[in-house]
């Protein structure tokens, strides 16, 4: 029998073996495929749900398709293309015609399996060691990438092959709740980790990457996924090297782009600008990583398909929300790059921003990533650009507790003296149409405070002439109905609703209907980057930002932050550790609102 590969993402060869060949109504060979074989455990009920949202038959996007003897069919199939979802799961795949395919029991279908090359650029960087490694590491562990994939090192430092995985082995880990053969898992994913020196800009040495990738390519089709982990200076360097010098020359080239993409709409339009010198919109992954996080993925499906949420989803119901950002350390180590940026770019434009969209857009047409950017971009668009009235800027001094002396932001000797960069800041962001007309978008973010959150707060309006007022006592603020999306740590969802303790009086108080993740499911929730990189891989670009997403937001934030750095506004110093800068509660009072996160979230 046959083998035959239509997926590069499932865990081994073998799955398919229990595959058949038949002739289909158009005489052209089919496979039959068991779908339940095919997908990978963890991999499976995304792949499927991608199956219902179409019909049940666009399961290329997903499942890749050979299509002859060679091409690679990774497009939507429609009901009537070559794929289709036959009875109980059954797909039926395309061979290659007869005339092509001699002796079908002896078609060498393993020759034309393709392979994914990700090169890790800038891996001896902070955030290559950090989360990418880790996460490519984690997503071989739970069989999500192709059965044929190289990892590769790349950047300047001096390193063989050992020391990379040296330095590789040391940040990997293996999931709580499946701890079984992890060391020897690790062995294999380390032996597919190789490294290569060379300089960001040299076309040469990425023509030796080139070379060293298709030797490991074996003349099959090569995908290949670069990740540019490296300073935005050089990101055009290394695309304009990559891309000319190490692109696949028979499967597909993409790269991963990270943060920051700019400092604001001019530098943000050049990159995107120098960037498609080189790179068509469709190979660039733009990664925001709070878009892989689990509880900012759920948004969607919270508000989408739980009848309770989207009609109260409006300005009748809803009085303001929060977006809050806390970290309790500092810009210790990344001193460097985070002056020139401060807390508005690093967090609000990005991660706070991309959270508020999903929460606000419009149903999507379907859960396409271009229907659903398509009203990200819309949502966007309806907001107003931030004034400087409606911004508080903070930054952390020095502060000694418990015999401990904490260091201020001018401390890293990477800050100049007397930078006026922001660490902290909150924002008041309003959107202009008819859903959300006047209701205040609060956005709070901050290094070296108190805590590490992040998590979103939606504070309902008062129930009009509420029979229970003298139960509940003159702060209605304390009876609103709060819904308050924990995206970490300790994910959880929970309502914040007014009860009657129980007893023979008539006592209200304010309990919380909880969804505590952990306690709800015993899955490790898996880290934002894995989804990601999987993503990117699989050519799924829901969860990227797009060029007119990132036009649009930085249209809201360009004006304010020119005006903080021509003006020179001095932040508020706050000590690390606290609270953050009390100016952040008179934006709130401003506009009527309380933060959420300064009471206590009673279980
Ligand atoms: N670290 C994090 O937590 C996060 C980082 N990011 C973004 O990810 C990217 C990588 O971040 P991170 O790993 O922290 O960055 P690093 O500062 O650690 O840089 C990564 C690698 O790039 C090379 N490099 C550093 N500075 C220069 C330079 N001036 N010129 C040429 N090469 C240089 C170094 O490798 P070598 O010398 O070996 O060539 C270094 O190991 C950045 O764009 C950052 O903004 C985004 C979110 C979080
Ligand atoms: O992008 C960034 O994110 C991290 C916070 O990420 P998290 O997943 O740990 O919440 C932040 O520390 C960093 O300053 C910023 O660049």
């Amino acid at each position: 029998m046959a083998t035959f590969s239509p997926s590069t993402h499932c865990p081994s060869s073998s799955a398919y073996s229990n595959s058949s060949s038949v002739i289909n109504g158009t005489n052209r060979l089919h496979q039959r495929i068991a779908l339940s074989s095919i997908l990978p455990k963890r991999c499976r009920s995304r792949k499927l749900s991608l199956q219902q949202s179409s019909n049940g038959v666009s399961l290329s996007k997903a499942v890749h398709v050979q299509d002859g003897a060679t091409n690679m069919k990774t497009s939507p199939v429609e009901s009537d293309g070559p794929v289709k979802i036959l009875k109980d799961g059954i797909l039926s795949v395309p061979l290659p015609p007869p005339e092509e395919v001699k002796d079908i029991a002896s078609f060498d279908f393993d020759k034309d399996k393709s392979t994914v090359s990700i090169t890790v650029v800038g891996a001896s960087g902070d955030l290559a060691k950090k989360k990418i490694f880790p996460a490519l590491f984690a997503l071989f562990y739970e069989g999500c990438l192709p059965e044929h994939f190289t990892i590769c090192g790349y950047a300047r430092s001096k390193m063989s092959d050992a020391e990379l995985r040296t330095m590789v082995s040391k940040t990997l880990t293996c999931r709580i709740d499946q701890r079984e053969n992890c060391g020897e898992k690790m062995d294999q994913f380390l032996e597919r980790c190789f490294y290569h020196p060379g300089q960001y800009d040299s076309e040469e040495n990425f023509l030796e990457l080139d070379r060293k990738l298709k030797e490991h390519e074996a003349g099959r089709v090569a995908n290949r996924l670069f990740y540019l982990s490296i300073p935005p200076n050089i990101f055009v360097d290394a695309v304009k090297c990559a891309s000319s010098s190490a692109s696949s020359a028979n499967g597909w080239t993409r790269v991963i782009v990270e943060k920051p993409f700019g400092r604001d709409s001019e530098s943000s339009a050049a990159l995107t600008r120098s960037l498609k010198q080189y790179l068509d919109e469709d190979q660039i992954f733009r990664i925001d990583h709070y878009l892989g996080k689990e509880l900012v993925e759920n948004l969607s499906v919270l508000r989408f398909s739980n009848l309770i949420f989207e009609p109260l989803w409006s300005r009748q119901y809803i009085r303001n929300v929060q977006f809050i950002f806390a970290e309790d350390f500092g810009t210790e180590g990344r001193g460097g790059y985070f002056d020139n940026y401060g807390i508005i770019r690093d967090i609000m434009q990005n991660h706070l921003l991309q959270m508020l969209a999903i929460f606000a857009m419009e149903t999507p047409v379907s859960l396409d990533a271009e229907d659903i950017r398509n009203e990200k971009v819309k949502v966007l668009r309806s907001m107003r650009p931030l004034r400087l009235d409606d911004v508080v800027v903070g930054q952390y001094k020095s502060h000694t507790r418990g015999g401990v002396k904490y260091p201020a932001y001018t401390d890293d000797k990477t800050v100049p003296a007397g930078s006026l960069t922001p660490t902290f800041a909150a924002a008041a962001l309003f959107i202009d149409n008819a859903r959300w007309d006047g209701v205040p978008f609060l956005m709070k973010a901050g290094k070296a405070l108190h805590d590490r959150r992040a998590e979103i707060r939606v504070q309902f309006r008062h129930v009009p002439g509420n029979l229970y007022n003298k139960n509940i006592g003159t702060d209605l603020d304390l009876a609103t109905n709060e819904l308050v999306i924990r995206v970490q740590p300790d994910e959880a969802i929970y309502l914040k609703i007014n009860n009657k303790v129980p007893g023979l009086g008539m006592r209200l108080d304010r309990s919380n209907l909880n969804l505590l993740y952990a306690a709800r499911y015993s899955k490790e929730i898996p880290d934002a980057y894995e989804r990601l990189l999987l993503d990117a891989i699989e050519g799924e670009r829901r969860l990227f930002i797009r060029s007119d997403e990132l036009n649009a937001a930085w249209s809201l934030f360009s004006p304010v932050l020119k005006e903080l750095e021509e003006k020179k506004i001095v932040p508020e110093y706050y000590p690390y550790g606290s609270r953050g800068p009390v100016c952040s509660h008179y934006l709130a009072a401003k506009y009527k609102v309380r933060w959420g996160d300064i009471g206590s979230d009673q279980q």
